[in-house]
């Protein structure tokens, strides 16, 4: 067992609550899975107790990571453990399921989801409540979720609570003042310890000019290329257009990326196939800072500056993990050395400078500027790049030390291989001093807050307005079928659910990444949604079928439009086609008097223009002759649908009423038959034979005419004819039945 392991777990065993800080990768992870498991085992817990223990993580990847640990641990145990983590596709899925679940490795935002809407979800019995990565929940503005969470819950008292990080900041100490109980144990294995980093960590820096920072770490990669690196930046842009430039200039290791924009079953998928290959580098956010365990990860890289030294601490602990050596190397600006430097040291993070061997460096600059103008995506990536980098300073927190008044714009620019500086309403913003302010900050902050609730009520919206089209579309396709309406909508139900997993489907397929303006990382809760390019409803197929049509229709007046413009007045023309093909103009609205020769203009390019417009106008006709043709189609497919269920129908009916005809004559026929044994037999039964008849007769009727109504009055008549019919059955060669009656009870009587 680990430090961290040993100290916390008797703790966690007795049933207390625990605050437990330990350094990065020494294995905090099963410091809480393995008690929390012990303790639903001691309880008895079985599956039909519900939710037993929780377990809040920050990220996603984070939740994965510990899901796997809690798998591989307990699978000796009978306890059922689901993985909630956002994503539109699975929350209806998750919602049959989570009612029945044991234990719950859950984003902040997604489990609040659950709470709320999932009926029969009961977090009132929890035994055992898990925040991991405390300071970092709360960082991300996760804290009304958490408030929110934890009134679902028993209290404090009621319930055991574990708060784990690597560092430990004010705001854990408040959130473990307001969730822990007051005979909680604080373990902090590493308080004394003289360095807040793994010991077999060696750690660098180096200064370099902004515009240096790309062939530096070019440089470091192709000396590296043996190794397993974790790059990170401050920014998805940044991200993004490193990544996908230095793919082109093909450094000859596999180069990957993670950021918050990428959809979560692809970020699993690379971090995966990260952890899988030998050597690598892993270009990211701070998304991938936290808790991420990177097994055998030689080297992390900070080209940009960490907002903070508890973000320092967790990018640098993604290598050295459990007792395995690593080595870090940190970028700053000359501008930025002090400040970072005296923060380090004040937060025992050891530390030494290197320099760069400029004969070891090869400049990219120009490769990276052909890339650049060759390639009108990496174009797009480098401006986006530069704006974000400078985004992030201006926003970042420690003003002593960033400072972007400090940053030589134009030679960043040109060193992500622009021609020239992006100008954007943030650089003008910035020119006038506006951008770096505290309260500029503050602002952005609270926009940023304000669009994410906006989209959690957009797509709360959308998804009751996707609901009601369902059921409106049952309720259409209910109509009309009578009593077996109920059941075949009972099976479109089932089809509606198809439905909506389609739709699910369909959020997964959009695009690799996420284009919105927001370049910071989506945390992984059901609160910081990655916005959609589509939208999944299926008002939006409708929306998106409507808008395929307007394109078309706007192409083919674009198209019209076009020749329009050509035909500018001088050019406004009738051609006349005189011999030998030789064209001749006629003004418009001049008629033949009008005519003369067209001048100037060389009879080729004369020729090609007017072939041209030829050419154009042949293309809209055959666009409308096209569009005439389809919707033609389309209703002679609707018609012919029409029909062909109107004769279904009309089988069916004609169908049934052959049923009842023969059950009828069926009947009768039996009837008949015992009234004639009766007449052989004993005369009890013929006494009460009319009755009898009639009444069932009148039943009969009544019972036909029920089933007719239902089945349509068209049969109406026919019945009374198929009635009709059978009482003439009853008449034997001019004698009424009831004359036949006597004249059998006569000869009973023996009269
Ligand atoms: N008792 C143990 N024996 C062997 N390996 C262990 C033990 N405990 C943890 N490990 C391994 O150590 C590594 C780090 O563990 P873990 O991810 O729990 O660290 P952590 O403290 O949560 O790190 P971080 O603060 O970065 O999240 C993992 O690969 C884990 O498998």
């Amino acid at each position: 067992m680990t430090d961290i392991q040993l100290a916390a777990v008797p703790h966690a065993l007795a049933g207390r609550d625990v605050l437990g800080a330990a350094k990065t990768g020494s294995g905090k992870t099963l410091a809480f899975v393995v008690p929390l498991l012990e303790k639903l085992y001691r309880e008895g817990w079985a599956l039909s107790d519900g939710l037993g223990a929780l377990i809040i993580t920050p990220t996603r990847e984070l939740a994965l990571q510990i899901f796997e640990v809690l798998r591989i641990v307990g699978k000796g145990h009978m306890f059922s453990a689901a993985l909630l983590t956002g994503g539109k596709k699975e929350f209806r899925e998750e919602q049959v399921r989570v009612p029945r679940m044991n234990i719950i490795v859950a984003t902040p935002g997604r489990l609040l989801q659950h709470l709320e809407e999932t009926p029969g979800f009961d977090a009132s019995q929890l035994q055992v409540l898990v925040l991991d990565e405390a300071d970092r929940i709360l960082d991300m503005g996760f804290s009304r979720q958490l408030n929110a969470i934890l009134a679902y819950l028993p209290p404090g008292a009621g319930r055991q609570t574990l708060l784990f990080s690597a560092t430990q900041t004010k705001s854990v100490k408040d959130l473990a003042r307001l969730s822990l109980d007051k005979n909680s144990e604080y373990v902090g294995v590493h308080d004394t310890a003289a360095h807040a980093t793994p010991d077999r960590l060696v750690q660098n820096y180096l200064v370099a000019a902004l515009a240096d920072k790309m062939d530096t770490l070019w440089a470091f990669i192709k000396s590296h290329m043996k190794h397993k690196l974790v790059v990170f930046f401050s920014s998805c842009s940044q991200v993004r257009y490193v990544h996908a430039c230095f793919r082109a200039l093909q450094p000859g290791v596999p180069l990957l990326a993670l950021h918050g924009k990428i959809k979560q079953a692809r970020r699993t998928h690379i971090y995966f196939e990260f952890v899988r290959r030998p050597a690598a580098v892993l270009f990211a956010t701070d998304i991938a800072a936290r808790g991420l365990d990177f097994p055998a990860c030689d080297w992390v890289v900070q080209v940009d500056a960490p907002e903070d030294t508890a973000m320092y601490i967790h990018r640098v602990g993604r290598t050295a993990r459990y007792r395995s050596g690593g080595r870090s190397l940190l970028f700053l600006l000359p501008s930025e050395e002090g400040g970072m430097l005296r923060r380090l040291e004040a937060a025992h993070v050891p530390i030494t400078r290197v320099t760069v061997n400029p004969s070891k460096t090869t400049s990219v600059r120009q490769k990276t500027a052909a890339v650049v103008a060759s390639n009108p995506e990496c174009k797009r990536l480098a401006q986006k790049a530069f704006v974000s980098y400078l985004r992030s300073v201006a926003l970042m927190p420690l003003k002593d030390v960033f400072d972007i008044s400090a940053l030589d714009v134009e030679a960043f620019a040109d060193a992500l291989g622009l021609s020239k500086c992006p100008s954007t309403k943030f650089l003008k913003a910035l020119k006038e001093g506006e951008g770096g302010a505290e309260e500029g900050r503050e602002a952005v902050r609270e926009k940023k807050n304000r669009s994410r609730a906006l989209e959690r009520l957009k797509e709360k919206i959308k998804m009751e307005r996707a609901e009601k089209a369902r059921e409106r579309r049952r309720e259409e396709e209910g109509e009309g079928v009578g009593p077996a309406g109920e059941q075949g909508a009972g099976g479109r139900r089932e089809g509606g659910k198809d439905g909506s997993e389609e739709e699910g489907e369909e959020v997964e397929e959009v695009g690799g990444e996420d284009e919105s303006e927001n370049d910071e990382d989506e945390g992984g809760g059901g609160l910081l949604r990655v916005k959609r390019k589509h939208s999944w409803d299926m008002e939006d197929a409708e929306e998106a079928e409507s808008l395929l049509e307007k394109a078309k229709r706007k192409k083919a007046k674009k198209e019209k439009m076009k020749i329009a413009v050509n035909r500018t007045p001088s050019q406004n023309k009738k051609i006349v086609f005189a011999e030998e093909s030789d064209e001749e103009v006629v003004e418009e609205g001049k008629g033949a008097k009008g005519m003369k020769q067209l001048d100037g203009e060389p009879k080729s390019e004369r020729r090609d223009r007017l072939t041209r417009e030829a050419e154009n106008e042949e293309l809209v006709s055959d666009m409308m002759t096209l569009k005439a043709q389809n919707e033609a189609y389309v209703q002679a497919v609707q018609r012919r649908l029409l029909v062909s269920r109107e004769e279904d129908r009309a089988k069916e009916r004609e169908r049934v009423r052959e049923k009842h005809k023969k059950r009828r004559l069926r009947e009768k026929g039996d009837r008949e038959e015992e009234q004639e044994e009766a007449q052989l037999g004993n005369g009890v039964v013929l006494g009460s034979f009319e009755e009898e008849e009639e009444s069932g007769e009148q039943d009969e009727e009544e019972g036909e005419v029920d089933e007719e109504e239902e089945e349509g009055g068209e049969e109406e008549v026919n019945n009374d004819n198929v009635v009709n019919e059978g009482r003439q059955d009853r008449l034997v060669e001019g004698m009424s039945l009831r004359e036949q009656e006597e004249a059998v009870l006569q000869s009973l009587r023996g009269g």
